[in-house]
């Protein structure tokens, strides 16, 4: 694993934060050490879409970067957790090329009787058609906020009756108190991981316009507003926070 040391010299003009092949290439090291409970979230995306999946549905894994929702995700629903694997299609989303192509070629790397495709697109463009799991891990926040409840609406459609979506983000607090600390916190764990001042400030200002937390109360307020009725947080460390909101067994 290549060794993320981006931002640990000083950068003249830092510019707005993107996905390319630089952030690519040490990306699995990077989201490691920056998130806390990322390897924890990936391991239960697989188990929780394992309850869930369907024959013969579709498994959308929105921003997929290098795939790792996607690879869990095969793994958990083709072992013993689950039987219900025929038919089923895993579609990986990405709109950067870098993490595209080094998805495509790693997921080529494992065999398995789940397909997974691999397609460069915006996930604001895409169709979203008989799911029964869509994953946004750690995406939604890079999208423009006011694009963010449109696209959770058209998930909310996409879903099949009894269909999760399973969103993870990091999220900001209302009360500045909890808000400063939990952020504090968050940093130190970058700390904690070898992270140097430098490089947790310019990647910090880098993120600025590009990345924009929401808090629970509008991560609550919009999976309603989108249609769905069930929803819970089942995730937190710090400022970082998964939910699963699922599209009621009624609903045609
Ligand atoms: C923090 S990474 C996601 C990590 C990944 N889901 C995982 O579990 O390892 C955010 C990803 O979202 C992608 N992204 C951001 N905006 C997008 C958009 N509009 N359409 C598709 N992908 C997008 C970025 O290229 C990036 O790879
Ligand atoms: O908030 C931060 O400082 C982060 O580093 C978070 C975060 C993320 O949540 O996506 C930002 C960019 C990289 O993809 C890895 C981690």
């Amino acid at each position: 694993m290549n060794k993320d040391t981006l931002f640990s010299v000083p950068i003249d003009q830092l510019g707005d934060w993107t996905f390319d092949e630089k952030v690519a290439d040490v990306f699995p090291d990077m989201i490691k050490r920056s998130v806390p409970g990322y390897s924890n979230i990936i391991t239960m995306i697989g188990m929780l879409a394992a309850r869930t999946v369907t024959k013969e549905s579709n498994i959308y894994d929105l921003g997929c970067s290098l795939g790792e929702a996607s690879l869990a995700i095969r793994q958990a629903i083709s072992g013993h957790f689950s039987t219900q694997t025929d038919g089923v299609r895993i579609i990986a989303v990405d709109n950067s090329k870098a993490m595209v192509d080094k998805c495509q070629q790693r997921v080529r790397g494992y065999l398995s009787n789940v397909e997974i495709d691999v397609l460069e697109a915006d996930i604001n463009h895409i169709e979203i058609t008989n799911a029964s799991v869509v994953v946004l891990n750690l995406t939604l926040q890079f999208i423009q906020p006011q694009l963010r409840l449109a696209l959770i609406k058209k998930i909310y459609a996409g879903l099949i009756p009894g269909g999760v979506l399973i969103l993870s983000e990091k999220i900001r607090f209302e009360d500045p108190l909890l808000d400063e600390l939990l952020f504090n916190m968050h940093h130190d764990f970058k700390r904690a991981n070898g992270y140097s001042e430098l490089e947790i400030s310019q990647k910090r200002s880098m993120l600025d316009n590009v990345m924009i937390p929401d808090s629970l109360f509008t991560h609550e307020n919009r999976f309603k507003e989108a249609g769905f009725s069930h929803y819970t947080q089942w995730f937190q460390c710090f400022n970082f926070s998964s939910f699963i909101a699922f599209k009621d067994r009624e609903t045609a």
